[in-house]
């Protein structure tokens, strides 16, 4: 699908403009071949911004926030936009990151035709050139287009703007170490280096001497004086994944190292001082590891100057089919097997089933999938679905089953479209809101469409 438009965006020259520009201006480019659309910023959505090569986007201090969401949410696209500001604008740090952020350039207020024109061109010239794959994976990997993700990738933006520590809670699987990534790649510190490490896996004897290094001779073995992770961060972020599982001893040493920014290598006695950003991120409750001990609570402020989560997947359901896409897409290249597309069941059954490791999940049922399906279909059965998911329960627990997933079905189908999801399943819209009131589902987190 992103092939087709990748190629529509190279031949079109296709422009979307958000907010007043003059009409002479307007008029020009239309002269010049531009096929325009203007557009009001809260009429815009993201399906309309992949119709453009070039957008045109009014940014004014007020709508700042709003205009950071649409780009935000329009970042899978080959759009390239360019910021249209007031001088005096430049001054607020928000419009200037946010231009920095998201736009390929950007022009003063009043703009002469002849200076927008070599600036468009160029822009729609660079969206040709723009890769698929990618376009396709998203911020920093990230993908995902329901409202509650694009929340939570706005959140990350904002604070990984900000050189603070942050802590990033979610389930396992829901992506955080790529959030992390993310909050690297907004951050100054995106041309430094960027580690991560499990402090789950590290050997309780050398977790000290992992994270901050070591002199010579400071152990058996200790044959020559090592950097550790935190030193090797000096100057960029240093991810720490289940920070709840780090030793009391490695906790007092970060603890110190947030404080001062300082750190001591095992053996030593120098203190170094070290510019490492620390991303911290759990899955299990800190605060209740507070309560039973295991987990310093001077250390959780200094880690928690910004917490932001991550939704799970079965809360972000209509990302289903993009997600799954994604994956089928990546496996089938890597195995230089045929793509295949979801069965209509296993669809059905993804739509009910609660995901318990999230996209981490996903992605393995996916690829077990691919390399099963002996047809051009991936079925429940292919993917390890069909066990304890289906077949023992009670027939009216199997009906009730399939009503509900009938109706998330037919609203994936239909982007949330209530009366088009109806139709879909040949009921009148009253059963059809009286089914989704019955089963608690709200069609609203079928919408892509953000506006
Ligand atoms: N939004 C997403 N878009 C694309 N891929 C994703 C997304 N979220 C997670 N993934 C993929 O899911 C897998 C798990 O992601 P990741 O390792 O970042 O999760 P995690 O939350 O750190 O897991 P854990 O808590 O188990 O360490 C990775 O292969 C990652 O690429």
């Amino acid at each position: 699908m992103l092939k087709e438009t990748s190629a529509r965006v190279c031949g079109a020259r296709s422009m979307l403009i958000i907010g007043e520009l003059v009409p002479s201006v307007t008029d020009g480019l239309v002269q010049a071949g531009w096929q325009v659309l203007r557009k009001k910023l809260e009429e815009v959505s993201v399906a309309l911004c992949q119709q453009a090569s070039v957008g045109l986007l009014r940014v004014t201090s007020v709508d700042v926030v709003e205009c950071r969401r649409l780009l935000l949410s329009c970042s899978t696209s080959h759009i390239r936009w360019i910021a249209l500001l007031d001088g005096a604008e430049l001054e607020d740090s928000r419009v200037r990151a946010l231009v920095n952020d998201f736009c390929f350039d950007y022009c003063v207020l009043p703009v002469p035709l002849a200076h927008l024109l070599p600036a468009v061109g160029h822009a729609h010239g660079m969206a040709g050139l723009c890769c698929p794959e990618r376009v396709r994976s998203g911020v920093s990997g990230l993908l995902g287009e329901h409202p509650a993700f694009l929340a939570f990738l706005e959140d990350l933006s904002r604070v990984g703007m900000m050189n603070v520590s942050v802590l990033l809670h979610g389930e396992t699987g829901t992506g955080k170490e790529l959030a992390a990534r993310f909050v690297h790649d907004c951050s100054a510190r995106a041309k430094a280096p960027f580690f991560s490490v499990n402090c789950g896996s590290l050997a309780p004897n050398l977790v000290q001497s992992e994270l901050f290094g070591n002199e010579k001779g400071a152990f058996t073995g200790a044959h020559d004086k090592r950097a550790g992770y935190i030193e090797a961060a000096d100057g960029g972020t240093l991810f720490l994944d289940e920070i709840g599982d780090m030793s009391a001893e490695a906790q007092v040493s970060m603890l110190r190292f947030l404080q001062e920014g300082t750190i001591i290598r095992l053996g030593g006695s120098k203190h170094l001082k070290i510019d490492a950003r620390i991303v911290a991120a759990t899955h299990v409750d800190l605060a209740q590891s507070i309560r039973d001990r295991t987990f310093r609570e001077d250390l959780y402020h200094r880690l928690r100057v910004c917490q932001v989560c991550i939704p799970p997947l079965r809360e972000r359901l209509s990302d289903l089919p993009l997600l799954a896409g994604h994956f089928i897409e990546k496996y089938a290249c890597k195995f230089g097997l045929p793509e295949k597309r979801l069965s209509k069941e296993a669809l059905g059954l993804m739509l009910t089933y609660p995901w318990p490791g999230n996209v981490r999940e996903l992605e393995n049922r996916i690829c077990q999938g691919l390399i099963m399906a002996r047809g051009c279909v991936l079925t429940p059965a292919d993917m390890g679905f069909g066990g304890a998911e289906q077949g023992s329960s009670p027939l009216q627990v199997q009906r009730g089953t399939g009503e509900k997933t009938s109706l998330l079905q037919s609203l994936a189908i239909n982007g949330g479209d209530c009366n088009l999801a109806a139709r879909e399943i040949g009921v009148s819209r009253a059963t059809f809101y009286r089914l989704l009131a019955k089963h608690g589902i709200s069609p609203r987190q079928f919408r892509k469409d953000l506006s």
